[in-house]
This record gives structure tokens, sequence and C-alpha cells, in this order.
């Protein structure tokens, strides 16, 4: 058998499988669709992301391979992004402009496939919500390098939501230009955040180069597009997407750069199993206030994963805690922690259960370059 036999041979295997596939994809599709009528007639919200998340981590779990689970969730992402797409298209709200880290965070949760709608500023997005423009708000939450996102925490205090999923996204910047060599850049164009992150590699390669703030990394993409002698710090889609040449990758100071983002909708999520909650108190001031509130979360072995603290803006020199644990409101252990805090608290929110992801394992979206054509 010739080369061109043998591979021929198995593209008429991996065509069969396709054909298969195909079939049974839109026989899915079928089940999703009827479903879909069902909660249509009975005002039932067809995003469902509890289930979506049970579905693909009853998957991962039976995968053997030679697929990744990252590969399992990366396609299920499009196959459920579909299926949504034939009952309802899901609106997702976003702080824009197209391609910043939020777009890559919501596509990384809700797959390419729905209807992304890019905002201003983070209150135009918790408005989208609120107003029912959008089915979903993606907003940032923290960062592990910089800490919480004080404007998305003080609206989470603010406004009726409730968080229906999380993600880690990592921040992989690039230096992209629009051709030339990195020592012939006089000009960067960064968001503050990207252009700290970036600090020290900015200092050793392009100590002479001017700095220019922007408003997101993809608005320093714009920017850098029409300045022939300047180049954008941003993420490798946002080069791409403006037609820029990738000059150096990977230039952040510290690798482990994530950030950490919160789908926000109206309705509460059934429990997966695997989920975290995440609630929001204020304590009254006296000693020990904060003590006694989360006494019944130590003695139920409650896994707390994180506390902080912000100026209540309301009412001056009083604070808010924002705290998050794993499990579900509706666990026993956690229903009665919960009730025994709304006894020892001066305000209590609980914004939300949802599917928990690992910090440590963080969305990676090299694969990306795949899709706009690989390294330029
Ligand atoms: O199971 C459901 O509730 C469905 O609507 C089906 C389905 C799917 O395709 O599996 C589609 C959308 C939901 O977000 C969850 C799951």
């Amino acid at each position: 058998m010739t080369v061109t036999e043998e591979i021929q041979a198995l593209r008429e295997g991996i065509d069969g499988l396709d054909r298969e596939l195909l079939e049974l994809l839109n026989r899915r599709m079928d089940y999703a669709r009827r479903i879909g009528e069902i909660k249509a007639r009975h005002g039932i919200d067809p995003f469902d992301p509890a289930r979506e998340e049970a579905i693909c981590r009853c998957l991962t779990a039976r995968n053997r391979g030679p697929l990744s689970d990252e590969s399992v969730r990366a396609i299920y992402r499009e196959i459920l992004a579909a299926s949504r797409i034939l009952q309802q298209p899901l609106g997702v709200a976003f702080l824009g402009p197209e391609w910043t880290y939020s777009h890559l965070a919501a596509i990384s949760l809700f797959g390419h496939n729905a209807r992304y709608v890019p905002h201003r500023t983070l209150i135009d997005v918790f408005d989208a919500l609120n107003k029912n423009l959008a089915h979903i708000a993606l907003v940032p939450v923290e960062n592990s390098l910089e800490g919480g996102i004080a404007q998305t925490m003080d609206l989470l205090y603010e406004r009726p939501v409730v968080i229906v999923r999380e993600c880690y996204l990592e921040i992989a910047h690039c230096l992209a230009g629009r051709g030339g060599e990195v020592a012939a850049v006089k000009r960067i164009y960064g968001h503050p955040h990207a252009l700290a992150q970036c600090r020290r590699w900015v200092f050793e390669n392009l100590r002479h180069a001017e700095l220019h703030e922007s408003a997101s990394t993809a608005q320093a993409a714009q920017h850098a597009a029409k300045d022939p002698e300047g180049a954008a710090i941003c993420s490798l889609q946002a080069a791409c997407h403006h037609g820029l040449k990738i000059l150096a990758e990977r230039v952040e100071d510290h690798s482990g750069n994530t950030t950490r983002f919160f789908a926000l909708g109206h309705r509460k999520n059934a429990p997966t199993g695997h989920d975290k909650t995440s609630i929001l108190f204020a304590v009254p001031d006296k000693p020990g206030a904060l003590y006694t509130a989360l006494e019944p979360f130590a003695r139920w072995q409650l896994n707390m994963t994180r506390i902080e603290s912000r100026p209540n803006r309301l009412m001056p020199w009083q604070y808010l805690f924002f705290s998050d644990f794993e499990g579900h409101r509706d666990d026993p252990q956690i229903e009665d922690s919960l009730q025994a805090l709304s006894e020892r608290t001066s305000f209590l929110k609980i914004l939300g259960s949802y599917p928990r992801s690992d910090p440590m394992k963080p969305i990676r979206f090299d694969f990306e370059k795949v899709r706009f054509g690989g390294e330029n």
C-alpha cells in the first residue's frame, strides 16, 4: 500500500464516523428542540447552566482519551451552544469592545454561537441584564495579581442578580503591531492593568517606547492597528481580529495571571453536587461579630474559599464582606449555616450557587490560534 492509499483508507474511516456523528448530533438536537418547546410552553428559562455542567462533568469522567478532557469540554461548549440556538439564542452582555478578556471568558462558557453584545461600562452590562436585554451578564470579579474588581463588587451589592456560572481565564498577553520587529516599536498601547502586568518585559525589551493607556486591551489593539510604529499589549485574539502581527508572546512578568469571571442571570441553579455559593453580608459593630457570624461554617466544616471586605458606599465606615464557600445553598449544612448567619448579621444577600470551577486549571485560549490562522 502506498502512503496515499494508507491515508485514503484511514480517511474513509473518518468519513464514515463523521456521517454517524452528524446523524447522532442531529438526533441530539431534536431532543433539545423538544425540551425547548416544553420549556417555552411552561415559561421555563431554556438555559440551564447546572444541567450543562452536569453533562460536561459526566462526559469528562467517562473520557478515556485520546481526546483530552479540555477538548471534550470545548467540543461540548459548541454542541450546547448549537442546541441553545435551536431553543432560543442566548444573549450575553459583556464589557467590550469585542475580543476583550471578558469576551473570551464569555466564549469559554457559552461557545461561539451566542448573541454577544459588547457594552462600554460595567454599569451598562448590569443594566442589560436588569432591563432584560440579555439573558446573561458576564463580569470580571477578581484577578490573581490585582485582587477584587471593586466596581463589580459594588454592583453585586446594589443590583438584583444571581450568579449562575463562574470561570477562571488565564490572562496571556502578547505584543502585537502592524509589522516589523519588537525593537522598532516606538509606542505601546495597553490597558493600565496590562501595562502594569508587563512592566518588567517592557523595561527589558522596549525601554524607550512611549506608553499610552487605553480603556481596554481590545481598544489598545484598535489603536495599534492605526499606528505603523505602535504595538499593543493584548490577547492573541484581539491582535488577530485587528490584523496585527504577533511580535512577542507571553510578555506578562508573572505566569499564572488569572481572572475570575461571573455569569449573572436571574434564575437560581439546581445543585450539581460540585458547587460553590457566594454571599455578601455586613456584621453589627460589636466585638467578635465576624467570628460569631462565621462560627456555623466552621462547625459544619464548610470550606470557605474567599473572604474579602469592601467599604459600604451607602453607609460610610461600615464594611461588606464577600465570601465564597464550597457547596450549594440547598445543602442542609449550608442552609443551616445561612439561617444562623442571617440571625447574626445586619445584612445578608445570597448571590447564588453555581457549578464550581478549579482556579488552578484556568481556561487557556491557545487553541484559538488555530482558529485565527496560526502564528502569522
Ligand atoms: O436539558 C435541558 O434542559 C435542555 O434544554 C437541553 C440542553 C442540551 O442541549 O443538553 C440545552 C440547553 C440547556 O442549557 C441545557 C441542556
